[in-house]
């Protein structure tokens, strides 16, 4: 009796389905947006006016509707929206939600955290749930973000508002185990939100992997797929793809590139920049400070992802050793997926500091968490600021962001206004900048473990300033390397050597050697070359100086930060990838293998040669001699400084007797009282405010002297700490 009830049942769920369907077309095609329109302009519907089919068999307009249930959307998805509590569109959701449902292609910009991600996700259900799309189809939609986070936050949106639809939904983000799972189902998969290079590892290993029918394309972050960085991946992509398609590319800096569009075989796609008309590019509630800073007086500059990873590596720790207490958090691409998920979810749920490279800049709508933005290095470009500040000011909430820049970088800030970024300049209050580099020597010496950490940051940081294309803004030659150097703690600026013309042309000639790129989130050419050199870090070490040293401005014109990838040996991927030998080589160029019978370009083997090795060791020696050195002499120095304080106590103490001997008994004893009651608070505060060496002593003899310790107050302990500091790192630098 069950059986044929819900057979009958299901067949009349189709039928009125297949109703909805055929009014939802119908609606769509009656009134339609003018081709090149703007709904924007068009005036909204009153709240409660009739929607759908009206008398005369005549439609209500859905150009220029302001709210949700007065769209022609399926029940399912109204249902859903309602339920989410999304009511009254965003100015994006109105002006591109009907030209996408109308099946135009589209470019849509609007700022960030205004909405964009369901402008996109609801004409992909509207479009295969009016196709009557089923899981015998495959795949009807594919998604593509250009982060492993935006992909999931997009699959989080599709499950809320397709929960009532019978969609199935796969996300294939790279960095994931069950690859092999993947592929037995993809093909079953109605709609993929995926990553490029994963995407791109189905078409090439998953058989029968079938996109030849798929309706609708959608590029988040648009501008950032197309850029050089996913440029391969996307044309092979692209090329598998149906021509017949609609395609929806979204962004807050939209690309209007010619090329880039030609690439992506669009139809008339309708323009719609909702916010071009705007006083400001970026959301109203957010406020926007620069401030120019030397590097002594922060702690360090974060460097532009790929290369950022070691910089905030070495800045998380060093906060978190010097802030313990405060919860710190650290995001960045090189980390194990589950972890850059788990921390992703972490810090949208507990309040909480995130250090991050660009991983997280752009997309991530991290629960409206984000309370602050700051910047600590000189973002690539305005349109990297624009979504990096976009963390905070959401939708309608407000945020602030601060920019620190250095004074070679001031620049930037004529950028920013130039494009209608609102920043206020501020200098900032002298008193309040507080001197970090003889903190961070002093962990330095304390962690040996960060020493290698800081000296990766300082090489990468200065590999990054290298790579970046706007040389009026980013020149290494400009940059106070000294002052950087220090402003990490590090003793002595790390050696960076100049590689010889000779060494340059033996480089350029290992472009016969040709690497796969891995897949990667974050991909960009430079991500080949990190990984290349992530092998022991004494060998990263040297051949990140040498590759440092191609940013001799004399060999600048020569040598283009194109050709670095090919010039660093390139052993470790080498022994994992794809290699090809050039068959094009000079007759008579020896070709040399390593111990795993993989080529070897000629640089790794100038790399490895013994003289590189020794030179090296030399180098280490040097430096932990200098650590063991500052380490006694910050010792001897701290000791000293407490022998003279405790010194002036006990002369002032004496002082204060002799004037107390003047005055009656009873003044006297209870001054004497009173005195030692000020001491002791004072040695108790001195205890509170240890400084670093104090507790890493072994003397029994240092805590008991903690409490005589020089100071009132932490200010004074870390100027005086760090003026001793600063010494010796003059006498290491000069
Ligand atoms: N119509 C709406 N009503 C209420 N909230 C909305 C509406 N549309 C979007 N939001 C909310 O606004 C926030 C930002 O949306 P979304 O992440 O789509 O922004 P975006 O434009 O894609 O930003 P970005 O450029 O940074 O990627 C989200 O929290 C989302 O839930």
């Amino acid at each position: 009796m069950r059986r044929p009830k819900s057979k009958e049942l299901r067949k009349q769920q189709r039928l009125s389905e297949q109703e909805e369907i055929n009014l939802l077309n119908s609606w769509i095609q009656f009134q339609p947006p003018d081709s090149g329109s703007n709904p924007m302009s068009l005036p909204p519907l009153p709240k409660n006016s009739s929607v759908g089919l009206l008398e005369g068999n005549t439609y209500s307009r859905y150009a220029g509707a302001s709210r949700f249930d007065q769209f022609p959307l399926s029940k399912k998805t109204k249902d859903a929206l309602r339920e989410a509590k999304f009511v009254v569109t965003t100015d994006i959701q109105r002006a591109a939600l009907p030209h996408a449902l109308y099946g135009r292609d589209i470019l849509g910009a609007a700022k960030t955290g205004s909405g964009k991600t369901l402008t996109f996700i609801i004409p992909v259900l509207e479009k295969l749930y009016r196709e009557r799309w089923g899981p015998e189809d495959g795949v009807g939609s594919i998604i593509i973000s250009p982060t492993r986070e935006l992909a999931g936050q997009i699959f989080d949106v599709l499950k809320d508002v397709g929960k009532h639809h019978n969609f199935s939904a796969g996300l294939l983000i790279g960095g994931r185990k069950d690859v092999d799972m993947e592929k037995e189902r993809v093909n079953e998969l109605n709609i993929l939100i995926c990553t490029p290079g994963r995407l791109l590892q189905h078409m090439d290993e998953t058989p029968n992997f079938d996109c030849s029918q798929m309706q609708i394309l959608v590029l988040d972050e648009a501008d950032r797929i197309l850029d050089s960085g996913f440029k391969k991946e996307l044309n092979a992509i692209i090329s598998q793809l149906p021509k017949r398609r609609q395609t929806l590319l979204f962004s807050a800096t939209q690309t209007k590139s010619i090329q880039d569009l030609a690439r992506l075989s669009l139809k008339d796609p309708e323009y719609l920049s909702v916010h071009e008309e705007s006083v400001t590019a970026t959301p109203s509630l957010l406020k926007q400070i620069v401030m120019i800073v030397a590097p002594l007086f922060f702690p360090v500059k974060e460097v532009p992802f790929p290369e950022g990873n070691h910089v905030v590596k070495f800045v998380f720790e060093a906060f978190k050793k010097l802030h313990p207490g405060i919860p710190l958090k650290c995001l960045h691409g090189r980390m194990k997926q589950e972890r850059r998920m788990a921390i992703y979810s972490e810090f949208c749920e507990k309040r909480s500091v995130l250090f991050s490279t660009d991983v997280a800049a752009r997309g991530l709508d991290f629960n409206k968490a984000v309370d602050w933005v700051v910047q600590v290095d000189c973002p690539e470009n305005v349109a990297s600021y624009i979504h990096r500040v976009g963390r905070t000011a959401r939708y309608k909430s407000g945020g602030k962001s601060v920019l620190f820049l250095l004074p070679s970088e001031m620049q930037m800030l004529e950028k920013l206004k130039a494009a209608k970024v609102p920043v206020h300049f501020t200098k900032p209050r002298q008193e309040r900048l507080q001197p970090v580099s003889s903190l961070l020597a002093s962990l330095l010496v304390k962690y040996p473990d960060l020493q290698h950490r800081a000296q990766r940051a300082f090489i990468t940081y200065l590999r990054s300033i290298h790579i970046q294309k706007d040389k009026d803004i980013f020149d290494v030659m400009k940059l106070p390397i000294n002052e950087y150097s220090a402003s990490l703690g590090l003793p002595m600026t790390p050696k960076v050597r100049f590689l010889n013309q000779k060494i340059k042309s033996k480089a350029v000639s290992t472009k016969s050697v040709l690497v796969e790129p891995e897949e990667s989130s974050e991909k960009n050419v430079l991500e080949v070359s990190r990984n290349k050199i992530d092998t022991d870090p004494f060998k990263d070490e040297e051949i990140e100086n040498d590759l440092f040293q191609l940013a001799d401005p004399a060999n600048e014109d020569k040598v283009k930060s194109s050709e670095i990838e090919e010039i660093i040996p390139a052993t470790r991927v080498l022994k994992k990838k794809k290699l090809k030998i050039n068959v094009h080589r000079p007759v008579g160029t020896r070709v040399v293998f390593d111990d795993e019978g993989n080529t070897l370009p000629p640089l790794a083997r100038i790399a490895d040669t013994q003289s590189g090795k020794e030179a090296l060791l030399l180098d280490q020696e040097q430096k932990a001699e200098y650590y063991r050195r500052m380490r006694d002499d910050l010792k001897k120095a701290d000791k000293e400084d407490k022998l003279i304080e405790r010194q002036r106590l006990r002369e002032k103490r004496i002082k204060q007797k002799m004037k107390w001997k003047g005055g009656n008994e009873e003044e006297e004893d209870q001054d004497d009282n009173s005195g030692s009651e000020r001491d002791e608070t004072v040695n108790r505060r001195h205890k509170k405010n240890k400084v670093y060496f104090d507790s890493d002593s072994d003397e029994g003899e240092k805590n008991e002297i903690a409490g005589n310790a020089r100071t009132s107050s932490t200010a004074v302990t870390l100027e005086e700490q760090e003026a001793l500091a600063l010494k010796l790192l003059n006498s290491m630098h000069s």
